[in-house]
């Protein structure tokens, strides 16, 4: 324990993983929100507390925010650092990730950043105040931010949160918190609600006028998240296209965050099949509701396994005239057995932030020679990685993709081997 009330000027050595300065102090770590690696410091130590008093030096990473609300709000908590000193950050967090797994010599990796004003997916909360509604996100460990600006998410989303507010101080339904989330859909916005109570008939009423003045396809409710979901309105059809294919998402389904990034992740897995013939069999893991599968099937057939019946559901809808077909399945109780993925040529797998869990083992185990892994979390990355490295996977590349503007998340791209003709021509191209 640190004696109370000690101060220091302390220099700030690098990022800890949610993106706060990390500083030494008397062989204890601690995180100053706010700050940058080579930046010193002035602060106090409370037991185990340390506050910032002031900062006493600029990094030449360091930038202005773009956003008013850079600080209060919950979303963004780096746009004081340059945006190619984040993603360069980004790129070394999944850099450790990978050699914690055991790929100590690593190529060079390609890189996309969203731009920003782009996000597609927008999950926010929603708090009654006197005289009307915030919507906005949470300040970290506080109450939700007004979302007044944002420069994230799309003009399209951000032009109808005024409206939004307005109509949810309306409804009776909304008496303390609750929450929204709005998937920007090819059709529209896709709005789904949450509310502490049921919308009466007259809130009811009050959404239907909303979504017809505002063109808004569909507007459902929710008790809470994983709870049943009610179609409050529908007045036109849902649809997205992934690949050119039409499919209708169910509501709140999981959608990348913006449409480039999304471009970017669909190129790099493309890019990473090794090369294939039209019958060859492709085993897609966690498919969501087709992001993936439906230029996959451009490739090869796709089996499509994904955990969420609706989600399958709709994926199944749009399948005919092309490759691909799915199956619902929760691959955490009933994981594909090495027997499962005897004729799969090459497994694509997109897991949640909790990485694959227990489907990794017998990936491991089993006989496929090929394996495209997309990431959004570095720790889960090098857990399931781990065992790979052991099984003879080599890393023939990796791509990153900074699709959460100013967080400190990140999405990778990675294209393993373990197929000797494969490896032998990367290396022959490799030495030129
Ligand atoms: C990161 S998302 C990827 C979805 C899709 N690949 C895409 O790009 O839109 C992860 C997906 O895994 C699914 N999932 C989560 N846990 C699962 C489990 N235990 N079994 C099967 N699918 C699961 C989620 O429903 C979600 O669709």
């Amino acid at each position: 324990m640190i004696a109370t009330s000690s101060q220091q000027h302390l220099q700030i050595e690098q990022l800890g993983h949610s993106g706060d300065g990390l500083l030494r102090h008397e062989g204890q770590v601690f995180y100053i929100p706010g700050t940058l690696p080579g930046e010193t410091v002035h602060v106090r130590f409370n037991g185990s507390q340390c506050d910032l008093l002031a900062r006493e030096s600029d990094s030449s990473d360091r930038v202005t925010p773009v956003c008013a609300l850079a600080e209060p709000c919950g979303g963004c908590t780096l746009q004081h650092m340059a945006l190619p000193a984040l993603l360069d950050w980004k790129m070394s967090r999944v850099r450790n990730a990978l050699q914690a797994a055991g790929y100590d010599s690593l190529p060079t990796p390609t890189s996309f950043q969203t731009p920003s004003h782009s996000r597609q997916r927008l999950d926010a909360a929603l708090q009654r105040v006197d005289g009307g509604v915030v919507l906005g996100l949470h300040q970290r460990g506080g109450d939700p931010v007004d979302m007044t600006e944002c420069a994230l998410i799309h003009p399209r989303l951000m032009a109808l949160l005024t409206p939004l507010r307005e109509v949810l101080s309306g409804l009776g339904a909304l008496t303390g918190r609750g929450g929204i989330a709005i998937n920007l859909l090819e059709s529209g916005p896709d709005i789904t609600l949450e509310t502490p109570s049921p919308l009466s008939s007259s809130d009811r009423r009050k959404l239907a006028d909303f979504a017809r003045a505002h063109a808004i396809p569909r507007i459902t409710w929710r008790a809470a998240p994983g709870k049943e979901m009610e179609t409050v309105v529908q007045w036109g059809p849902v649809f997205h296209s992934f690949a050119g294919v039409k499919v209708a998402p169910p509501p709140a389904t999981f959608l990348q965050a913006t449409r480039e990034a999304e471009q970017s992740i669909v190129d790099a897995v493309l890019r990473a099949l090794p090369s294939l013939n039209r019958k060859d069999r492709l085993v897609e893991l966690y498919a969501g509701c087709g992001t993936l599968t439906f230029p996959l099937a451009q490739k090869g057939h796709v089996k499509a396994y994904e955990g969420s019946a609706e989600a399958i559901a709709a994926l199944r809808k749009a399948t005919h005239g092309t490759r691909a077909e799915g199956d619902v399945r929760d691959l955490n109780r009933q994981p594909l057995l090495p027997h499962d993925l005897k004729n799969a040529r090459v497994v694509i797998l997109d897991p949640p932030y909790s990485g694959a869990g227990k489907q990794l083992a017998p990936l491991a185990r089993s006989d496929v020679k090929d394996i495209v892994y997309i990431s959004c979390n570095p720790a889960a990355l090098t857990k399931d990685l781990a065992p790979l490295h052991e099984a003879g996977f080599q890393l023939i590349d990796w791509h990153v993709v900074d699709q959460f503007l100013w967080s400190s998340d990140v999405e990778t791209v990675i294209t393993l081997s373990r197929d000797a003709k494969r490896l032998k021509k990367i290396e022959k191209k490799r030495r030129g």
